[in-house]
C-alpha cells in the first residue's frame, strides 16, 4: 500500500485528490470545522493548478509514476510468490476496499491479508494513516479475513543493505557530498507522534505493528547513519535534510529544509552532489519533480556542477527479494 496519486494531471482530478488527502485528520491535524473551509476554500484552490503543472512534468503514458512503479514492485514480488499480490492506495485509486473485494471474489475462502505499507518510517501522516484506513475499511465492511501489517523498517538491516546497494555504484563515479533528503513534517506532528510512541511503550496503545521507539525525525537520522556506516562514508561527505514542505503561516516544519540547502551547498565547495530520498520506496512527484528536476536546477543555477539523483528502491532486486522474504516470514 502506497500513498496514491490523482487519476490524471488535470486540475479537476488533482483537486479531488488534494481534497481527499488534506481532509485526512492525520495529515492536516486541525479540528474538522477549520479543516473543511481551509482545505476547500484556500489550500486546494491555490495548490491544485500548481500541483497539476508539476504532475504533468512527470506523468507517464501509463499513469502516475508512483502508481506505475508501485505496481511494478508488486509484479516483481508476484514472480517469487504463490499468493496473489495487489497494490492499494491510501488516497485515490485503487482503494483498499476495491482491492479487498477483488481478492475475496477471486478466493471466497481467503483467510488472511498481509498489508505492506510502503513507508520505512513511522509517522501519523504516512504509515499510520495507511494502516488506520485499511483497518477501518476492513472493520466497516466486515471482511471475513484477518489483516496483518508489516512494521516500519527504517533501521532494518535488509532495508539498509538494499539502500546501500542502490547508492554504491553512484559513489564510484566520484562525488563531493551525498544528501539524504526525507519528506518533511510539521513540528507539531512530531510532538503528537512522541505522545503516541510513549502511550505504545506504556502499553496504553495497541497497534498491530511494532512501533519505533523514536520519532520520525530521529528515525530518518538513524537511516542515514546506518547507510553511511554500511558504505563507510566519511562524516563530512553526507547530510540529512527534509523536503516537500507545505508552507503555512506559523507552522514550522522539521529542519534543515532541502530546497535552501541545495542553493548554499555550492558555496560550501560542493560541486558534484548525489541526492537520495530514503523515505520514498517508489519514485513519485516528490522525487522526480521536486528533486530530480527543480532541485537539480536550483543546485546547478547556484554554482553547483552536477546534481545526480539516485532513484528509489522501486523494484531493484535486493529490495524485491527483501519484500518477498519479509512477507514469507509472516505467513
Ligand atoms: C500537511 C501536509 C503533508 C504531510 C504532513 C505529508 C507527509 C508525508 N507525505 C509522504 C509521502 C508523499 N507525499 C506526496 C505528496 C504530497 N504530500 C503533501 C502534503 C503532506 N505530506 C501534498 C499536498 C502532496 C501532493 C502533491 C503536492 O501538491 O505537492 C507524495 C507523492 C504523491 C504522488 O502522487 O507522486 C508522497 C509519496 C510521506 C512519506 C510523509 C510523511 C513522512
Ligand atoms: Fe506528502
Ligand atoms: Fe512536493
Amino acid at each position: 500500500m502506497n500513498l496514491g496519486s490523482p487519476d490524471s494531471p488535470e486540475v479537476k482530478d488533482v483537486r479531488r485528490y488534494l481534497n481527499e488527502f488534506l481532509m485526512d485528520s492525520r495529515v492536516l491535524d486541525f479540528p474538522a470545522v477549520f479543516r473543511f473551509p481551509l482545505v476547500r476554500g484556500i489550500i486546494t484552490p491555490f495548490r491544485a493548478p500548481n500541483s497539476a503543472k508539476a504532475y504533468s512534468k512527470v506523468w507517464r503514458k501509463d499513469g502516475s509514476p508512483l502508481i506505475v512503479l508501485t505496481r511494478q514492485l508488486a509484479d516483481a514480488v508476484q514472480q517469487q510468490f504463490d499468493y496473489p499480490v495487489r497494490t492499494a492506495m491510501r488516497y485515490g485509486n485503487p482503494s483498499p476496499r476495491k482491492v479487498f473485494d477483488e481478492l475475496l471474489q477471486a478466493d471466497p475462502g481467503l483467510k488472511e491479508v498481509i498489508l505492506f505499507p510502503l513507508y520505512p518510517h513511522y509517522t501519523m501522516s504516512s504509515y499510520e494513516t495507511a494502516v488506520a484506513y485499511a483497518r477501518a475499511i476492513h472493520k466497516k465492511y466486515k471482511y471475513p479475513f484477518s489483516l496483518k501489517f508489516v512494521s516500519p523498517f527504517y533501521n532494518h538491516p535488509d532495508y539498509i543493505a538494499a539502500l546501500a546497494a542502490r547508492i554504491a555504484p553512484y559513489l564510484e563515479q566520484g562525488y563531493d557530498k551525498i544528501l539524504f533528503s526525507y519528506h518533511g513534517l510539521p513540528e507539531r506532528h512530531m510532538r503528537k507522534d512522541d505522545e503516541t510512541i510513549s502511550r505504545y511503550q506504556n502499553g496504553a496503545k495497541d497497534t498491530g505493528f511494532v512501533m519505533p521507539a523514536i520519532n520520525y525525525q530521529k528515525q530518518c537520522h538513524e537511516t542515514t547513519r546506518l547507510v553511511a556506516e554500511k558504505l563507510s562514508l566519511p562524516e563530512n561527505r553526507y547530510e540529512t535534510t527534509f523536503q516537500s514542505r507545505l508552507k503555512q503561516a506559523g507552522n514550522e516544519w522539521i529542519k534543515p529544509y532541502t530546497a535552501p540547502r541545495l542553493e548554499t551547498l555550492p558555496a560550501d565547495g560542493v560541486k558534484k552532489l548525489l541526492v537520495v530520498c530514503p523515505a520514498f520506496i517508489n519514485d513519485c512527484l516528490e522525487t522526480l519533480e521536486e528533486i530530480a528536476m527543480e532541485g537539480k536546477h536550483a543546485f546547478e543555477s547556484a554554482g553547483g556542477e552536477e546534481l545526480v539523483y539516485i532513484p528509489c528502491l522501486n523494484d531493484s532486486k535486493p529490495w524485491t527479494d527483501t519484500v518477498v522474504a519479509w512477507v514469507k516470514a509472516m505467513l
